[in-house]
């Protein structure tokens, strides 16, 4: 499925019209963009997921929190087939990601951590390369890479290589990749890392359009005012568990913000935060 066909979009729309902004996909007929069942992994002695379940709401802007070393990589990779869980089930777009990979990865776009691209190619090429490559016909490609490119603000480096791009100047093409199909549900690993605040708003103000239409938003974060000013869902990880997830308002609690709310789930309060570093500034 290369791409959205109108009845998908009006389904889409329909979807987010039973689910709206604050209500858990629990609660309502619409089934989750994501499900994930019992799913494990583990690395040698390190157990990165703990058999963790997720009902992942469609139409929404969802948040995956956690500390370093929480598990959110390993869990958005095997979520997306980029990795084989030891154990556990994923649905994303009603299909199983690992018993029917080919629909899942046609309905999905990714932008991974550690994003790799085609080094040898120029921005524009990328696009041109991806969207044939998701079987989008030649002059549509053309007009969404050019639309993308400019939305992105990446008009003017379009044909410089990618190999000579910044880390944000990355993080938009890969974006922009991934957006190029109209994906039903988009993975987005730290998206905003390295991007400056004007570029920032762009791809805020791009990926609340996508959402508005019905689409779904995955993405792992750090920043903890970015989640809460983003997202309609939230679900906190820490140490391959996941220790909470639902609305935004369910997470927080009766928390001042959702900072302090995580603090609190990921057991962070009161954790030592250099007091023993007493040489630390000391004399030299
Ligand atoms: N390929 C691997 N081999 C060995 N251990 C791994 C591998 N990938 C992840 N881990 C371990 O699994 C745990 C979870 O890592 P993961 O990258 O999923 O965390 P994260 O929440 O994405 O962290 P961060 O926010 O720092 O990116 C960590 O302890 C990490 O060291």
């Amino acid at each position: 499925m290369p791409d959205q066909v109108p009845d998908q979009a009006a389904k889409r729309a329909e979807q987010t019209e039973r689910a709206p902004a604050g209500q858990g996909a629990a609660r309502t007929a619409a089934p989750p963009a994501v499900r994930v069942e019992g799913l494990w992994k583990r690395f040698g002695d390190q157990v990165a997921v703990a058999g963790i379940d997720l009902d992942l709401p469609a139409g929404q802007f969802v948040g995956l929190v956690g500390p370093n070393g929480a598990g959110k990589t390993t869990t958005l990779s095997m979520v997306t087939g980029l990795l084989r869980p030891d154990m556990g089930r994923v649905q994303v777009a009603g299909h199983d990601v690992w018993g029917d990979p080919v629909a899942v990865k046609a309905r999905i776009g990714v932008l991974p951590e550690g994003l790799r691209l085609f080094e040898r190619l120029s921005g524009r090429e990328l696009l041109g390369y991806t969207g044939r490559l998701r079987g989008l016909p030649g002059d549509e490609v053309d007009k969404r890479a050019t639309q993308l490119l400019d939305v992105l603000d990446l008009a003017g480096a379009q044909h410089k290589l990618v190999v000579d791009y910044s880390t944000g100047m990355r993080k938009k093409i890969g974006l922009a990749a991934a957006l190029l199909h109209n994906p039903e549900v988009l993975f987005l690993d730290e998206p905003f890392e390295g991007v400056d605040p004007v570029s920032a708003q762009t791809i805020r103000g791009v990926l609340e359009r996508y959402t508005d239409s019905g689409a779904t938003v995955v993405f792992s974060s750090h920043v903890m005012e970015l989640v809460e000013s983003l997202c309609d869902w939230v679900a906190v990880m820490a140490a391959g568990r996941i220790r909470a997830q639902g609305t935004l308002a369910e997470v927080r609690g009766d928390a001042p913000s959702l900072q302090s709310a995580f603090l609190e789930l990921v057991g962070a309060q009161g954790r030592d935060t250099g007091e023993s570093l007493d040489w630390l500034g000391g004399a030299r």
